[in-house]
């Protein structure tokens, strides 16, 4: 039992890559425990820069606080969770799924890394919970894309972190998984987790989340989804892109009518 109020504090987030490029600045917001958060924001906005930052997998420049601590410490006591975009992760690698899901118990275990039965009966409730048991023996490689993501989903939930980061977890899987990965992290939520979670998704983003965070490189928009989630927002954000999904749906729904 954890006894942390789960927060996430971002406060004037600037981070420049080695070749000089600047992908996000001054990004600035606050979530709190119990949340669904989206964030948005066209291809190359810093959505992924912004995760691998509260990660510690970048230095940026600025504050990034979480449950009260800096990054390097909240990491340590396994405060935050990640599942990474399905293109950053080596699907050749041979371990299985298993494996994988064990490595969100490292954080638990001394250097020699020997899981107690604890941490085994964690794996097997996460593997569970988004229906993988089956595939326990499997290389990671050898599964479908929406198999992955449960996995990596497994992950993150063997992990039983307050905060939870998910890089677009819903590329490459058809309907059933999406709903079935957007139900678990309402249970989350409802269970006091921080989520925040990137998506090209627009239109399942006001059924299961309550906040969005709109970014292209610094934040345009953040707040509640009923005042931020708005198609002047959009607009701003999406700009012609989103001009071009009005288009689609006008045309099927004149498709029906005919
Ligand atoms: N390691 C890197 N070195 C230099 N520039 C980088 C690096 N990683 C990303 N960038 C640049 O930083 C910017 C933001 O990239 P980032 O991957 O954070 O965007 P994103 O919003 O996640 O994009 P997408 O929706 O395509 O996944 C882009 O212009 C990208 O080219």
């Amino acid at each position: 039992m954890r006894y942390h109020v789960s927060s996430l504090s971002v406060k004037d987030v600037t981070v420049r890559y080695n070749n000089g490029h600047t992908a996000i600045h001054d990004i600035t917001f606050d979530l709190t425990g119990g949340t669904i958060c989206a964030l948005l924001g066209v291809n190359g906005s810093g959505k992924s820069t912004l995760f691998k930052s509260i990660m510690g997998l970048v230095s940026p420049e600025g504050k990034i606080n979480i449950c009260g601590m800096p990054v390097d410490q909240a990491l340590k006591q396994n405060l935050v969770a990640y599942v990474p975009q399905s293109e950053e992760v080596d699907w050749q690698f041979p371990v299985s799924v298993y494996d994988v899901v064990m490595m969100g118990r490292y954080g638990y275990m001394n250097f020699l890394r020997l899981p107690t039965a604890l941490d085994k009966q964690k794996v097997l409730d996460a593997m569970e919970r988004v229906n993988i048991a089956h595939l326990r023996d499997r290389q990671i490689g050898e599964l479908s894309g929406g198999q992955k993501k449960r996995v990596f989903l497994a992950r993150a939930l063997a992990q039983e972190s307050q905060i939870i980061l998910l890089d677009e977890p819903f590329t490459g899987v058809d309907v059933t998984t999406e709903n079935a990965i957007m139900d678990l992290l309402k249970q989350l939520r409802d269970e006091g987790h921080l989520i925040l979670v990137s998506t090209h998704n627009l239109s399942s983003v006001p059924s299961f989340c309550d906040q969005a965070v709109m970014i292209n490189r610094t934040v345009l928009a953040a707040g509640a989804i009923e005042t931020t989630f708005t198609s002047e927002n959009l607009e701003r954000v999406f700009g012609g892109v989103l001009r071009y999904q009005h288009f689609l749906a006008d045309e099927s729904e004149q498709r029906k009518e005919l």
